[in-house]
């Protein structure tokens, strides 16, 4: 068998598209349909227009799932405010987006506020992840590949779940699978069995989807569909 050219597949699928009211019973039948991590949108009205679920939540989610891997994606403008609050929350990954420090990628000032907020995460406990939007050039993370734990590449606009998959977007992964064969790449938005082969493709191995799996009466199928692919593609 070739050899792998990713780390193993994490399905993530997204509590944005749960009922809120029964969240912990809605992820732990996620987590018996055989999701290996939760994805738990955080939005703060202001990096998006949208607003969700802070550490609070998380703290009720860890009570209730000691065990799980709580994947926490940031649309905040102020990570470095909530941290210390995710990381006591019991948030397994701080998941960040990129753009809050960074606009320009020759600018060492902003390069260096960077990896101070990822020393910041680790120095917490937390394992560390950046978010890219989709205009945002996959050449800006690649110089921190080797510092950071995963790459979140953004196939919607972020803000809100349900939306369409860019499928010019997701060749991003590409260029980061290019430059590491360590770091885990999530896909994130309008990810579903028909447009998982794009993603696998190209060598994404966390698999972010809300609306495919939550919409679906059979959200085991969803989630042994969308693994298959990847882990058919990382081994071809
Ligand atoms: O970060 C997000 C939106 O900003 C969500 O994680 C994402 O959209 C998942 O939902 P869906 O699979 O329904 O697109
Ligand atoms: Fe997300």
């Amino acid at each position: 068998m070739a050899a792998r050219d990713r780390p193993e597949c994490k399905i993530a699928p997204s509590i944005l598209s749960a009922d809120f009211a029964r969240l912990a019973e809605e992820s732990k039948r996620m987590i018996s349909c055989g999701a290996d991590w939760l994805h738990v949108d955080v939005m703060d009205g202001h990096f998006v227009p949208n607003l969700t679920i802070g550490a609070p939540v998380v703290k009720s989610l860890r009570k209730n799932l000691p065990d799980a891997f709580l994947d926490c994606h940031l649309m905040v403008s102020n990570p470095k405010q909530w941290i210390l609050d995710f990381a006591k929350a019991g948030a397994s990954l701080y998941n960040f987006h990129l753009e809050c420090v960074m606009d320009d990628n020759t600018n060492e000032e902003q390069a260096t506020e960077l990896r101070s907020l990822i020393n910041e995460v680790k120095a917490s406990g937390m394992k560390v992840g950046i978010s890219i939007k989709p205009k945002t050039p996959a050449e800006w993370i690649v110089p921190f590949l080797g510092e950071i734990d995963m790459v979140n590449v953004l196939t919607v606009e972020p803000g809100f779940g349900g939306q369409k998959f860019m499928s010019d977007i997701v060749g991003k992964c590409k260029i980061i699978r290019e430059a590491s064969k360590e770091v885990h790449i999530q896909v994130d938005g309008g990810v579903a069995p028909s447009t998982i082969d794009a993603c696998a493709a190209v060598g994404a191995n966390v698999i972010v989807a809300g609306s495919a799996i939550f919409g679906s009466d059979k959200p085991q199928e969803v989630i042994a569909t969308l693994k298959k692919s990847v882990e058919a593609a990382a081994t071809a």
